[in-house]
C-alpha cells in the first residue's frame, strides 16, 4: 500500500513538472509491495475484508486497482482472476452485500459463533466459495502445467525464440516512472541457481534425450506457444507426481504401437468416456479445539467401460486435482492389466493426517462422505485405501454412506475384516509386490532370495513388501521413511525394525543397522530397489545415480517419464506400477464380490487367487513386449489400453 502514498506524493506535486514523483531505489520496493499486494487479491477473504472495510467505495482505492492491471501481462500466472473481477463494479457491490456474508451450517456448535477469527472462513456465499476454489484450481493447474514445462522432456526451443532483451531480465519500474503512468512491466524473481542450469530453467540443453520423432513431443508442442513468452524461474523441482500429461507420455505410445484405430484412439485417449465431472468438494470440520478448518477433497471417475469404477482415497498434504486426477487415470489401465471387471477412479483429500486427532480424521472422512456419497455407489464407483487412509477410513465412509443408503458393505474395500473385509486385504498390496518380483526375478534365473532390496517407505505397502521379502530370505538392505533411513549391508530384521518403529515412532536409532540419509535410498547399492511412497521420486535429478538392477513401481508414478528414459538407457529393468502394485485393487476386488455374495473366504484362497491373478497378469504383459518388442512399461500399457479400448468399442457410445 505504501505505493498509494506515491501516488498521493505525485499528485501533489504533478503541477510541477521538475518534481515528478521519482522512487528512491528504482522502483524495487514499490514493485515488491505491489506483488505482494496484487498477490493477496487472490484471496477472495481478503476481499472481503476490503468490501467489508468500504475501500471499494474510495476512488483513489478503485484507481489503485486499475493502475495494478498492468500485472495482468499474459506472461503472468492465472491468480490476477480477481484483480480482473474487481474492475467490475458489480462485483465489488456483490462482495460487500451483507447477505454474502456469512453462510453458516447449522451443523456447527452455536459457540462456534463467537469465534470471530473463524467466522473469516465462512464469509462466502457458496457460489463466491466455488469461485475461489476454482481459482485456487487455475492456481494450482497453472503453477504446475509450468513447472512440469520445466521437467518434461520438450523438443529445442524455435530458432527463432525470443530476441535477447526479451529474454533479460524484465526491468522493475524505471526511475522516472510516476504514479500516473503505470509502468510497463514488472522485474522478475530473480533465478536463484547459477550459471548452472536449473531443472526449473525451460530451455533445455541441446543433445536432449528426446528425438524429434518421439511420440511424446506431441504433447508437449502444443505449450511451445506459451513457453517462449514466459520468463520465470521456479525455486525447486519437488520431483512430485506428473499430472495428466505425464501419465498421456506413456500411454500415447502403446495406442500407436497396438495400432488402435483412429477412432478408438480417440476414444481411449481423450477419455470420452469419461464419466463425471472431476468432483471437489469442501470440507469444514471443526477441530478439537473447536476451531473451523476446511479441506478440500476430490473424487475423479475417469473411465467406467470395463466396470464400477475403483480406486483409492488419500490423505496427502500435496493431493490436488491434477494429482488425483492422474491416478484415476492409472487405476483404470491398472484393473484392465489385472483383468478384473473394473474402470478407474481416485479420490483424496488436501491435508496432512498426522497433524489430525482420530476424531478429527473421523469427522473430516465423514463430512466427505456426505459430499460424495451421490457419487459412490456398489455398481458404480468402490473407493479404498491409498496414501494416508486404511481400513478405520473405510469403516468410517462404510458407516456415513449407510446412513444415506442403507447397511452398503461393498461400497468400499479394505474395510476392517469385522465389518467384511477380506482376509488378506491388508498385505494384498505388498503381497502382490512380492508375486510380481517373483515373476520378474524368475525370468533372469534369480530369485528373491539371491537380490538385496533397498525399499522406501515402511507404510502398509513398504513394510508389508519388506516383511514379505524378508521372509522369502531376501536382504534388505535399506528402508526409509518421512521419519529417516536404516541401512544394513547384511540384512535388515524387518521384524523388529517393525517394532522399533512402533515403540519409538520413528526409524531413528534402531540397533540393528546404522542410520543413513534418506535421499541416499534411491541411490544405495543393492539389485532391487521398490519405491513404496509418493510419486515422481525418480527424477531427471538422480535417475542416472541409481545403481539397482531392477525398480519395482509399488508406489503409483514413483518414475517419471524422463527418469524412466535414463533409467532404460542404462539398462535397468523396471516393472510398472500399473502391473506391480495392482495387487491392492485385486484383492479389493474379491473382498467386492464376497460382500456382493455374502461370502467370506478364508486367507489361503485369497493369497492364492492373488497369486494366480498376478503370474497370469505378468505372462500376458510379457506377450505384448514380444508381440510389439517394447518394454515392460509399453506392455503393460497396450496391455491395458487395448482391453479398455475393446470394452469401449463393444459398447458403443452413440446414440
Ligand atoms: N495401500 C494400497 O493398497 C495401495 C497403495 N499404493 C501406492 O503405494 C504407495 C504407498 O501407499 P501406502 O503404503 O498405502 O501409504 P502409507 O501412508 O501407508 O505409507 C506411506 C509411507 O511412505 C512414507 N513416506 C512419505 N513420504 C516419504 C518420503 N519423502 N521419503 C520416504 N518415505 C516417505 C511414509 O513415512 C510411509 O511410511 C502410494 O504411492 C500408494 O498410492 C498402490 C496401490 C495400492
Ligand atoms: O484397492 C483399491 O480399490 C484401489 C487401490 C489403489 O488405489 C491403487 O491401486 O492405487
Amino acid at each position: 500500500m505504501a505505493s498509494n502514498q506515491g501516488t498521493d506524493e505525485s499528485d501533489n506535486t504533478s503541477s510541477s513538472p521538475k518534481n515528478v514523483y521519482k522512487d528512491p531505489d528504482d522502483g524495487r520496493q514499490r514493485f515488491l509491495l505491489e506483488l505482494e499486494f496484487v498477490q493477496c487479491l487472490a484471496n477472495p477473504t481478503y476481499i472481503h475484508y476490503l468490501a467489508q472495510n468500504r475501500y471499494f467505495e474510495d476512488e483513489a482505492f478503485i484507481g489503485y486497482l486499475k493502475y495494478l492491471q498492468y500485472w495482468q501481462r499474459p506472461e503472468f500466472p492465472h491468480c490476477l482472476y480477481f484483480l480482473e473481477l474487481l474492475q467490475n463494479a458489480n462485483f465489488r457491490n456483490a462482495m460487500a452485500h451483507p447477505a454474502n456474508k456469512v453462510m453458516i451450517s447449522k451443523r456447527f456448535p452455536a459457540k462456534l459463533f463467537d469465534q470471530q477469527y473463524n467466522l473469516v472462513t465462512l464469509l462466502t456465499t457458496a457460489k463466491e466459495m466455488e469461485l475461489a476454489h476454482r481459482q485456487q484450481f487455475y492456481l494450482w493447474k497453472n503453477y504446475r502445467n509450468n513447472r512440469l514445462k520445466h521437467i518434461l522432456p520438450r523438443p529445442l526451443p524455435e530458432p527463432s525464440a525470443l530476441p535477447p532483451s526479451s529474454t533479460t531480465a524484465l526491468l522493475p519500474p524505471g526511475p522516472s516512472s510516476t504514479m500516473t503512468a503505470p509502468s510497463p512491466v514488472p522485474a522478475p524473481v530473480p533465478s536463484p541457481g547459477g550459471s548452472a542450469l536449473s531443472p526449473m530453467q525451460y530451455a533445455i540443453p541441446s543433445g536432449s534425450a528426446v528425438s524429434k520423432n518421439d511420440p511424446r513431443t506431441g504433447v508437449v508442442d502444443r505449450r511451445k506457444r506459451k513457453e517462449t513468452s514466459i520468463n520465470f524461474s521456479l525455486p525447486c523441482y519437488t520431483g512430485k507426481m506428473g499430472d495428466l500429461n505425464s501419465d498421456q507420455l506413456f500411454i500415447l505410445e502403446p495406442g500407436l504401437l497396438c495400432k488402435l484405430s483412429w477412432r478408438c484412439h480417440q476414444v481411449v485417449i481423450r477419455n470420452v468416456r469419461v464419466v463425471s465431472l472431476n468432483s471437489f468438494v469442501e470440507c469444514t470440520i471443526p477441530k478439537d479445539d473447536g476451531t473451523l478448518v476446511s479441506y478440500v477433497g476430490f473424487r475423479v471417475q475417469h473411465d467406467n467401460a470395463r466396470g464400477p469404477m475403483k480406486g483409492g482415497i488419500r490423505y496427502h498434504p500435496e493431493v490436488d486435482l491434477d494429482e488425483v486426477n492422474a491416478l484415476a487415470q492409472l487405476m483404470t489401465w491398472k484393473t484392465a492389466v489385472a483383468d478384473i471387471p473394473y474402470g478407474g477412479a481416485k479420490g483424496g483429500i488436501g491435508c496432512k493426517p498426522k497433524d489430525l486427532s482420530v476424531s478429527e480424521l473421523e469427522r473430516l472422512t465423514r463430512v466427505f462422505t456426505q459430499k460424495i456419497h451421490d457419487l459412490i455407489g456398489v455398481n458404480t464407483d468402490v473407493p479404498a485405501p491409498d496414501m494416508g487412509t486404511n481400513a478405520q477410513t473405510m469403516a468410517w465412509i462404510l458407516d456415513e454412506y449407510s446412513k444415506f443408503h442403507g447397511y452398503s458393505p461393498a461400497i468400499v474395500t479394505g474395510k476392517p475384516v469385522d465389518l467384511g473385509g477380506s482376509l488378506g486385504r491388508e498385505a494384498a498390496t505388498g503381497r502382490g509386490v512380492v508375486f510380481a518380483t517373483e515373476a520378474l526375478l524368475s525370468e533372469y534365473g534369480k530369485s528373491i532370495k539371491d537380490m538385496k532390496f533397498a525399499i522406501q517407505g515402511f507404510g502398509n505397502v513398504g513394510y508389508w513388501a519388506s516383511k514379505l521379502i524378508h521372509e522369502r530370505g531376501g536382504k534388505v538392505v535399506a528402508v526409509s521413511d518421512i521419519t529417516g533411513a536404516v541401512k544394513n549391508p547384511n540384512g535388515i530384521d524387518i521384524n523388529a525394525l517393525f517394532d522399533h518403529k512402533q515403540k519409538t515412532g520413528s526409524l531413528g536409532n534402531f540397533s540393528g543397522g546404522d542410520s543413513m540419509d534418506p535421499n541416499e535410498l534411491l541411490v544405495h547399492e543393492c539389485d532391487v530397489l521398490i519405491p513404496c511412497a509418493l510419486g515422481g521420486v525418480l527424477n531427471r535429478e538422480n535417475a542416472d545415480h541409481v545403481r539397482a538392477k531392477f525398480i519395482i513401481e509399488a508406489a503409483n508414478h514413483p518414475v517419471d517419464p524422463e527418469a524412466d528414459e535414463i533409467l532404460s538407457k542404462k539398462g535397468i529393468i523396471i516393472l510398472p506400477d500399473i502391473y506391480a502394485n495392482a495387487g491392492g485393487v485385486t484383492v479389493s476386488y474379491f473382498e467386492w464380490v464376497q460382500n456382493i455374495q455374502g461370502f467370506m473366504w478364508d486367507e489361503d484362497k485369497v493369497n492364492n487367487e492373488l497369486m494366480r491373478y498376478m503370474t497370469k497378469s505378468f505372462h500376458n504383459i510379457k506377450d505384448m513386449c514380444g508381440t510389439h518388442n517394447c518394454n515392460l512399461r509399453m506392455g503393460a500399457f497396450t496391455l491395458g489400453v487395448n482391453r479398455v479400448a475393446r470394452a469401449t468399442l463393444l459398447r458403443g457410445w452413440e446414440a
